[in-house]
């Protein structure tokens, strides 16, 4: 078997004593597309918080591409949108897109930027805008159009469709479903079980520190006889 894209193990993650990941085992093939969903607080955030180690965990292991998650060489191949993403309000749209650009060891191409925009419907306008001016979706758009000009094997994002209205809703879609075409990775939370259904080769549910269903939305339905997702995930978080 090939080494997955994303490789966690075991884990087990406590906030001062109380658990919230307790003995998590995923992984998730290169190519895949898998959605992350549970209630408000199962931990969802917390888990891929520990996959770009922004948090320790007591317990367990994560591998990216067969490297230890802990190594910044093996994040590399990575692109991330945080849940509550903010950038330094004082960048333009551009400058920000610059710095990232720096960040990952890219060069910043105006022409890709414009062109990403207009895939995320995106006003070009918010490249000379401060992002302090920027809507709650301008901002979110923003953030999108940085993972992906990043152009990396693999993008996890915390609730990418937050803020986006529906015409930017389907363009983001269409953006991962290119994205998966090409052969990326895509691992990303989300509360919008039809986005899950529409998108994802699998789906993960995580309730009370662990995961409690892992297989194709289909695969999940048929394990909880409903005719829905909504019903299916009602009757697995019960
Ligand atoms: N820094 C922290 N210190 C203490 N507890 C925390 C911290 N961060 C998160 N928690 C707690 O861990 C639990 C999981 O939070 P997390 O943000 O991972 O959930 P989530 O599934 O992403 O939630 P949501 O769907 O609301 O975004 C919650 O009970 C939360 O209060």
């Amino acid at each position: 078997m090939s080494t997955p894209a994303l490789r966690f193990r075991q884990l087990v993650k406590r906030y001062a004593g109380t658990p919230v990941l307790e003995g998590i085992d995923l992984d998730i093939a290169a190519g895949e597309c898998v959605g992350l969903v549970g209630v408000n607080g199962a931990g969802k955030t917390s888990l891929l918080k520990c996959l770009f180690d922004f948090v320790s965990f007591e317990s367990g292991s994560i591998e990216i591409f067969g490297h230890g998650h802990r190594l910044a060489q093996a994040r590399r191949p990575l692109a991330f949108l945080p849940e509550r993403f903010m950038p330094p309000y004082y960048l333009t749209g551009a400058e920000f897109l610059k710095y990232m650009a720096k960040l990952h060891g890219n060069t910043y191409d105006i022409h890709a930027a414009h062109a990403m925009f207009d895939a995320l419907d995106l006003d070009h306008a918010a490249l000379s805008m401060p992002v302090r001016k920027h809507s709650k979706g301008m901002t979110q758009k923003l953030g999108l159009a940085a993972c992906f000009l990043a152009d990396k094997q693999a993008y996890v994002l915390d609730e990418p469709m937050s803020g986006l209205d529906p015409k930017a809703r389907a363009r983001l879609k269409e953006r991962l479903l290119h994205a998966r075409s090409q052969g990326a990775t895509v691992f990303f939370s989300s509360h919008a079980l039809a986005d899950i259904d529409e998108l994802c080769d699998r789906m993960a549910i995580l309730h009370g520190g662990q995961l409690r269903f892992i297989g194709t939305p289909a695969a999940c339905r048929e394990a909880y006889g409903a005719a829905t997702l909504e019903q299916a995930f009602l009757a697995c978080v019960h």
